[in-house]
């Protein structure tokens, strides 16, 4: 088995944002103390390192702001580390905010070529999947109306099509699937077995442990941004719930 992302030693850094007023920073920088201003930052990953061997299904754990969706936005590229490294062998697809990679004055179909290109795949491709991805987010009926007037259901149903239809390697998902419908959601699910199934890597951000118990192998257990955990799922789950 070869490893499909490497995690090696990353780091993330954010800055903490308090409101401050004009007379305040005039102060603190008067008095020299500008720099602390600026230093006000936070770990939100501190030195995480992960293997996921191709083919795994591993659940992201942890409570709120402990990091998982940092983790999982390092992992798809869309944000950079600050300190460490990321490696992703393959095609990169998944859900990670609805709406990314859709354009809001686009249609429905005009949005299925937007984001398959962004996704990695050619105009044919999607000329030849573009009535299955249609057909499985069953939105047949407002594929031409502009995707601002679509509900988040919506939304959810066609991005998560074009994303499943791309056949990505590394298929990722964050807690979005919570905004479908459960026939939606079970369907979502059953594709993300056929994934599964067939080999690809997933990693999946949620907080249904009942759920990623039954799709996931392995759970990677965050705290404040520090991996404390890291084993078969039912084993991580006890340690989340402990
Ligand atoms: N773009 C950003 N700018 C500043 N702070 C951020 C940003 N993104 C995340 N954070 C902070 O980083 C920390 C980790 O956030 P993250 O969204 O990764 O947590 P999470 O484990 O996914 O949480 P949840 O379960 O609530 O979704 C939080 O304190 C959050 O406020």
């Amino acid at each position: 088995m070869s490893t499909a992302i490497e995690v090696r030693g990353v780091t993330k850094e954010f800055t903490l944002r308090h409101t401050r007023s004009i007379k305040e920073l005039v102060v603190w920088t008067l008095r020299g103390r500008g720099t602390e201003l600026a230093a006000d930052t936070f770990k939100a990953l501190d030195d995480v390192v992960v293997d996921i061997e191709q083919g795994e299904s591993v659940a992201l754990l942890g409570f709120n702001g402990s990091g998982k969706s940092t983790l999982l936005k390092l992992i798809s590229g869309v944000m950079l580390p600050d300190g460490g490294s990321i490696g992703v062998r393959g095609r990169v697809a998944g859900l990670i905010e609805v709406g990314a990679g859709f354009h809001p004055d686009l249609t429905g179909r005009e949005n299925v070529y937007l984001n398959g290109a962004i996704l990695g795949m050619t105009e044919k491709e999607i000329d030849e999947k573009f009535d299955d991805i249609v057909a499985f987010s069953e939105i047949e009926k407002f594929i031409d109306t502009e995707v601002k007037f679509y509900s988040s259901g919506m939304f959810l149903r066609l991005a998560f099509s074009v994303a499943v239809h791309t056949e990505p390697d590394v298929f990722l998902i964050d807690e979005i699937l919570a905004v479908g419908d459960e026939p939606f959601q079970r369907k979502c699910l059953a594709r993300i077995a056929e994934l599964r199934a067939k080999g690809h890597t997933l990693v999946i951000v949620s907080h249904d442990l009942d759920m990623v118990k039954r799709v996931c192998d392995r759970g990677v257990v965050l705290r404040q941004g520090v991996l404390v955990h890291d084993g078969p799922i039912d084993g991580a789950v006890d340690f989340l719930r402990a």
